[in-house]
């Protein structure tokens, strides 16, 4: 990992995987075997992908029983607190519909609606990740959405991950099949025999996941392009090195793709963290994958001054940004371009991927420049309402029809103008 001299041509490396064509090629080939062939589709390719021969895909009630007897106190214990912090924080993002009438009579409104269904992917190949269940299933239900379909592929004994099933359980979440990667978001999108289309499909997944769900796109909404994780540390003299190479390396160890970064106006601190990620680095399980990621995509930018340090935050647009500074609630107004940002030492980046309530679901590729954190409003609609009393026709029509005819548009003027003949009509009436 270098450390160098921040200058503005210098930036994060960007990871858009777009994927190879031959993947394009196999994930188009799965989409439309899935579409003409369905729940035989499903279980022929979930048996060439996964090596699991199914004997039904959805899951039963007698396993997800099981599963609890596999998972204890303390787990679900944790799962539970988990589940309350993030309700609890998306309940906040709720918003109400509202009308307002002005005194022509004229009603003017928005109308928010939940999606009706929503599939939830759940990636399940090298990893279980419960965590994923909880923050792209709760916004759902506090947005009100009825139903919650949760796909993810099956280990190679044709069963899912006991925590995984318990968390979707903990949810209430019902509606959960046993089948993942491309196959299983042409299922969402256009219905097999067992599973009907959703409205929306969420949740990450490998490069399989991320292409289906962008060419299904369009049929169905879906969440996000995300790519492999980010993290930002913003560091002056009074941070200590050990806590910064510790939350660095948390997000290398994802992915050999992930990238992590320093930016400080201090050298010393830059050449502490060095060190100390290299010592921390030795002793990790997933020790290949962050050496990579370190490797490849990580950096260090020393800059001139902390106003330039901030420039730099802004620029690199990270997933997410710490701010270990002496003060640092008072760089918060200058901090414009970030998903998600820990303030303070004590705030590791993984207190927000499990635990404190904010979603770990985020903008990455430096799409915090014009992207939000998944939240409530990504499973809600919104319906105008507009009406227009007598008294606001008239009032309004003749600039209307003229508006209209701007645009030459006749059709349109003349029903605006319908409602004024009215006026006359009523006129001779009286
Ligand atoms: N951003 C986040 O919040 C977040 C959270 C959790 C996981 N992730 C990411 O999700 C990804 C999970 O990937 P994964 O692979 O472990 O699980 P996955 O469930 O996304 O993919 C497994 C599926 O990929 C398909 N597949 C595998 N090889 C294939 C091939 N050659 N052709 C066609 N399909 C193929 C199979 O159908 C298999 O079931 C990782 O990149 C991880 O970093 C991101
Ligand atoms: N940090 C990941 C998002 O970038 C989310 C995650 C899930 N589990 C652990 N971490
Ligand atoms: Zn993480």
């Amino acid at each position: 990992m270098n450390i160098t001299e921040y200058s503005k041509d210098v930036s994060i490396k960007r990871t858009v995987d777009q994927g190879t064509s031959e993947q394009r090629k196999a994930v188009e080939g799965i989409i439309s075997r899935v579409r003409r062939e369905k729940d035989t589709a499903l279980a022929e390719l979930t048996e060439q992908f996964d090596g699991a021969r199914l004997d039904t895909l959805k899951v039963s009630q007698s396993e997800m029983d099981a599963a609890y007897k596999n998972v204890d106190d303390e787990t679900l214990a944790i799962l539970r607190e988990a589940k309350e912090n993030i309700t609890r924080f998306h309940g906040r993002q709720q918003r109400q519909s509202w009308m307002t009438t002005e005194e022509d009579g004229t009603i003017l409104g928005q109308k928010i609606t939940p999606l009706d269904a929503v599939g939830v992917y759940v990636p399940g190949g090298r990893a279980s990740y419960p965590s994923t269940i909880l923050m792209n299933v709760l916004p759902a239900q506090v947005a009100g959405v009825e139903r919650i379909v949760m796909v993810s592929p099956p280990q190679a004994d044709g069963t899912l991950n006991d925590v995984v099933l318990v968390t979707a359980c903990e949810l209430g979440v019902k509606e959960i099949y046993k089948v993942g990667g491309a196959q299983a978001v042409a299922a969402l999108a256009y219905g097999t025999e067992t599973i009907a289309p959703v409205d929306k499909i969420v949740g990450p997944g490998n490069i399989y996941v991320a292409l289906a769900k962008q060419l299904v796109y369009g049929t169905v909404d879906i969440d996000m392009f995300a790519g492999p994780s980010e993290i930002v540390v913003l560091a002056d003299s009074t941070a200590r090195p050990d806590y910064i190479a510790a939350d660095m390396l948390s997000q290398a160890e994802h992915d050999p793709m992930a990238s992590a970064v320093l930016v400080t106006p201090d050298l010393t601190l830059a050449e502490q963290v060095a060190k100390e990620v290299y010592e921390q680095l030795e002793t990790l399980p997933k020790k290949d994958i962050a050496e990579a990621s370190i490797r490849d995509y990580g950096a260090i930018y020393v800059t001139r001054d902390m106003n330039e340090a901030l420039d730099a935050v802004n620029e690199l647009a990270p997933e997410h940004l710490e701010v270990q500074t002496e003060s640092p609630f008072e760089l918060l107004g200058a901090i414009r371009h970030a998903g998600a940002i820990f303030v303070g030492e004590n705030s590791s980046e993984p207190v927000g991927d499990y635990f404190a309530g904010p979603n770990h679901v985020l903008p990455t590729n430096g799409t915090a420049r014009f992207s939000s954190p998944l939240n409530v409003d990504d499973f809600t609609k919104k319906s105008s309402i507009l009406f227009y009393s007598k008294t606001s026709a008239q009032r309004h029509g003749a600039k209307i029809a003229a508006f209209a005819r701007l645009e030459g548009l006749e059709a349109h003027a003349r029903a605006v103008e319908k409602r004024l003949e009215e006026k006359e009509h009523d006129n001779e009436n009286e």
